[in-house]
């Protein structure tokens, strides 16, 4: 929870699935197992509070990633990435996920990227 002030008003702001992006604070916006992150530096944006998204964000419910998925698929788009691929991940396979480079083009007006990162290795708690 961060005290900030919008429009003279004094807010409580608790960021939900959003990150801080005020002008000139590092962010990172992670992508999927298999697309990498994007470190961003945040623009001060008023109209979104000050935020940017936490991540590329789900485009089915883990339940419905399982359903549709097996761990070949897994395998196949976490191809080049050292990481679990078995039954037990495939709620977290990349197709469950929205595109990262589309989800960061999208929000230009809050944050402004500074690298993108392509990871060789993801290890999952
Ligand atoms: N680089 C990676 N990004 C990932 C991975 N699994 C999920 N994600 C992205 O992070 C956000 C936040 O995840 P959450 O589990 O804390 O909600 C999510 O929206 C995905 O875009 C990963 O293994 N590597």
């Amino acid at each position: 929870m961060a005290e900030e002030t919008y429009d003279d008003v004094e807010l409580l702001v608790t960021r939900k699935g959003a990150i801080r992006a005020g002008s000139g604070d590092l962010g990172i916006i992670p992508g999927s197992m298999g697309t990498g992150s994007y470190i961003v530096r945040g623009l001060g944006n008023a109209s979104s509070f000050q935020s940017a998204s936490h991540g590329a964000g789900r485009r089915m419910s883990r339940n419905k990633a399982k359903k549709l998925f097996t761990a070949e698929d897994l395998a196949a788009q976490t191809a080049g990435v050292e990481c679990r691929k078995d039954s037990g991940v495939v709620d977290e396979i990349p197709a469950a996920y929205k595109d990262i480079e589309t989800v960061i083009k999208a929000q230009t007006d809050l944050v402004e990227v500074v690298a993108h990162l392509k990871q060789v290795v993801c290890v999952k708690g």
